[in-house]
């Protein structure tokens, strides 16, 4: 049940996590900025928050969003912040992405005891992770530098994962450095992971800003609005990471990574690069390729850069690594 709203107010859905409160929270901000109208927080509990499974096991795809998808359709809130990793590939009609904002750092973290670094992790150590990427990029890296790690099926909120090293369950747990920065927790974090040894989630580190479509005059106008929150570079490059991780035929909880950066010479941008992973949650295989094309103009040749590299990827066996469960 919704309270009924403040007069002209605009109604956020948003997840009671720490996390999603505080995306919500910087969300609401800009938007009351652009659109000159006090937002409101609307707190919806998702099936993802509830459930104690681990995400793999229930499907991962959509757990986090499913509800405020079924708030925004129902008309209870006008709009709703996602993590973009969290959301999948497939935009239903009634709905649209209005904006994404300017990205944060799209890498993964080491919190680690002792402050130690990924590479100085000590023989045997148990690193928490419920994501089958991560698993598969970090059993990866060790099997090929000789390190001998045990990655550690593990979920729950950010505070929670934490814990796990705090209390001396872990060694050490991996997150999202966006997570941890919109929490005000980065302080914590004792190694950056850099894209080469652990792509991140198509689109991590990311927001999405998604209201109804428009068939009202008043829904159409909240969508323009909301669009000028939209980071065209950001939006050019998470397009090429979904667009891949689509044409893989793969979820959220999928073993897929994807990166697009744009290179360049010193400030004069040259090409979009994009770069994928698929692999086994032990290591033993990976598929990890990389594309380069001209930076894309419209979004249909960010989409089409994401397909040439999931061909690409499949043509080596992608498909094969795919579909498999965390454990
Ligand atoms: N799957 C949960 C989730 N969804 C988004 C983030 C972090 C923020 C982001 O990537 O934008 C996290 C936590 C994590 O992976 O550490």
């Amino acid at each position: 049940m919704s309270e009924p709203h403040v007069q002209g107010a605009l109604r956020l859905g948003t997840r009671r996590s720490r996390l999603a409160m505080a995306q919500s929270g910087q969300v609401a901000d800009a938007v009351s900025q652009v659109t000159g109208r006090p937002v409101e927080l609307v707190e919806i509990t998702t099936y993802g928050d509830t459930s104690r499974e681990h995400l793999a096991q229930i499907g991962g795809t959509g757990v986090f969003v499913t509800a405020l998808r079924d708030a925004l359709v129902r008309g209870e809130v006008d709009f709703a912040v996602h993590s973009l990793k969290d959301l999948p590939t497939a935009q239903p009609d009634d709905l649209a992405l209005a904006a994404v904002p300017k990205r944060e750092d799209p890498r993964d973290v080491l919190v680690a005891r002792d402050g130690l670094r990924f590479t100085d992790l000590p023989e045997g150590a148990r690193v928490g992770t419920g994501s089958p990427r991560r698993m598969a990029q970090l059993n990866a890296y060790a099997r090929s530098h000789g390190m001998s790690i045990e990655t550690v099926p593990i979920r729950g909120n950010v505070d929670t994962r934490i814990g796990y090293v705090r209390n001396g369950e872990l060694d050490a747990v991996v997150l999202a450095a966006a997570g941890l920065n919109r929490i005000g927790r980065i302080d914590e974090v004792t190694d950056f992971l850099p894209a080469d040894m652990v792509l991140p989630a198509p689109g991590q580190g990311a927001l999405a800003i998604e209201c109804r479509a428009g068939n009202t005059a008043e829904d159409a106008a909240l969508v323009a609005a909301l669009s000028e929150l939209d980071d065209p570079h950001t939006r050019g490059a998470v397009t090429a990471e979904r667009s891949l991780l689509a044409a893989l035929e793969a979820g959220c909880s999928a073993p897929v990574g994807a990166l697009a950066d744009l290179l360049g010479d010193g400030q004069i941008v040259k090409e979009m690069r994009l770069r994928g992973v698929v692999g086994t949650t032990d290591g033993s295989t990976l598929v990890q390729l990389s594309t380069t094309g001209p930076v894309p103009e419209t979004y249909d040749q960010a989409m089409a850069l994401g397909r040439e590299l999931a061909a690409e990827m499949l043509a080596k066996g992608a498909a094969g690594l795919m579909g498999e469960r965390a454990h």
